[in-house]
Formats: C-alpha cells, sequence, structure tokens
C-alpha cells in the first residue's frame, strides 16, 4: 500500500495568522498519526512563511511515523536537516520567493552539487529524495547522483486531470516504469487530492509514497480531518 503523508504547512499557516499557538501544530502532527497517517512531511521555507525551523525541532519527538523534510538544500536548510535527523529529506529547487515549489530539478546541470549533498544525508543515516519533473533523462540522472527515491511533481497531473485529460498520467508512467528497472524508490507530491488520487495511485507501479498538503488540509475544513485522513488511505489500498 502507498504510504500517505501528509504535509501540515497549512496548519503552520492558520498557526501564524494570529501569532499564537492555535491551532497546535503538534497536536495535528499527533492526532493525524493517530488517524493512521503514515508519514509527517513539512516544508520549512527560507521565509518561515508557515513551518518554523523550531517546529522541525519540536516535530522530531513527535512524529513516530515517517518524517519527511523537504526543502531547498542551501546552508541553514542543510544544518537543519542534519540536527534532526528526519526519516528522510526531499530535495526541491525553490526559489527563495516562490509561491509554491514550481519545478523539478535538473538532475543533468545539477548533479555535482546534488551528489555532494545526498552523500552528506546518507552518511547520516537519512534516506533521499530528489523533487523531478516526469522526464526520462531527469530519473536517469537521479539514478547516476545516487538518491535512494525520488519525488514525482505532480502538479502537471494534476492539472490535466482537473480537465478531463487521464492522459496527463502518461509521462509519469513511464517515468515510474524507468525508475523501478533503474531501482530507484518513488514518492509524489503537490496538487494530489481527493479527486485525483485514486486514479493517479492505480497507475503508477511501485509508487512508495505520496505527500499529500495543500488539498488534504483544505478538504479538512469540510469533512473533517480524521474523515479525510481515512479517505485517502481508502483511496490508496
Ligand atoms: C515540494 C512540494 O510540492 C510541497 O512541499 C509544496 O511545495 C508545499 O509547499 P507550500 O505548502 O509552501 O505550498
Ligand atoms: N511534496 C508534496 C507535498 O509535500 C505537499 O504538496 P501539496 O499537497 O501541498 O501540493
Amino acid at each position: 500500500m502507498t504510504k500517505l503523508s501528509v504535509n501540515i504547512n497549512k496548519i503552520a499557516t492558520l498557526r501564524n495568522a494570529r501569532g499564537g499557538n492555535v491551532p497546535d501544530l503538534l497536536k495535528v502532527a499527533t492526532d493525524i498519526q493517530k488517524f493512521g497517517g503514515q508519514g509527517i512531511t513539512i516544508h520549512p521555507r527560507p521565509d518561515e512563511r508557515h513551518i518554523r525551523y523550531q517546529d522541525a525541532r519540536d516535530l522530531k519527538s513527535i512524529v513516530y511515523t515517517e518524517y519527511n523534510i523537504e526543502g531547498n538544500p542551501e546552508g541553514s536548510f542543510i544544518d537543519l536537516v542534519l540536527e534532526v535527523k528526519p526519516t528522510q529529506v526531499t530535495l526541491v529547487p525553490d526559489a527563495v520567493d516562490a509561491i509554491t515549489s514550481n519545478a523539478g530539478w535538473d538532475t543533468i546541470k545539477h548533479a555535482s552539487f546534488l551528489t555532494e549533498i545526498v552523500q552528506e544525508f546518507q552518511r547520516n543515516g537519512i534516506r533521499t529524495s530528489i523533487f523531478v519533473d516526469p522526464v526520462l533523462e531527469m530519473i536517469e540522472g537521479a539514478k547516476i547522483i545516487g538518491t535512494e527515491r525520488i519525488e514525482l511533481y505532480t502538479e502537471a497531473f494534476a492539472h490535466e486531470y482537473g480537465l478531463g485529460n487521464k492522459k496527463g498520467i502518461e509521462p509519469y508512467v513511464a517515468s515510474a516504469v524507468l525508475a523501478n528497472e533503474l531501482g530507484l524508490g518513488i514518492n509524489a507530491g503537490h496538487d494530489l487530492s481527493l479527486d485525483n488520487i485514486q486514479f493517479f495511485n492505480q497507475n503508477i507501479p511501485g509508487l512508495l509514497e505520496v505527500s499529500i498538503g495543500h488539498a488534504l488540509i483544505s478538504e479538512a475544513i469540510y469533512l473533517g480531518l480524521e474523515n479525510v485522513v481515512n479517505m485517502y488511505l481508502q483511496k490508496l489500498k
């Protein structure tokens, strides 16, 4: 079964809106795991617009499932991840001012940089994943870098699926087939939702983990967090 890792960035967004501790991020992370969530994902950005670096530290003792920290591997982010030592680090080529993640790595152009970073995290017992577009050359480049996993950037799939075009899955299927042949673990994320997750999961061979945040937290406003987590788990069977 594909594991569900819930990205709690947007809980932190709501919390930060009033400067206090409501909603309590640590309680939400605890409850998500109690409801059956198999991982917690955070994406601390340099401006700490939602997840703060201290949240990453505080969550370490709370997350007993899989702990995934995503971000652009620059100075303070690297130090934070090496300090916290999560289950997994997902490397994302985000610009500092990006409203959200909007591209995968060029694993050919940045091969030497990413190889060095991946080896540093692996030496510290942290599983690595590289955020990539569903482009075969990028998958091959990720293998050469030596990462254990890739994360397929699923915005394009979600957009096409929302327009009724199921063919948008095709590059992801081809990428997954190649990743399986190369022995790369496959994660996926960005704009996945209750609407599109079952079709995606049913069509991607070897999918290990999906990380879902924006849609899931938004859906929980109407359906309740425990109910939504279980709806995703049912669709991921
Ligand atoms: C890499 C990825 O797709 C997610 O981490 C996404 O970037 C969520 O970030 P925001 O919650 O800041 O949109
Ligand atoms: N890696 C994707 C993630 O963590 C959540 O992305 P989204 O569901 O908030 O778009």
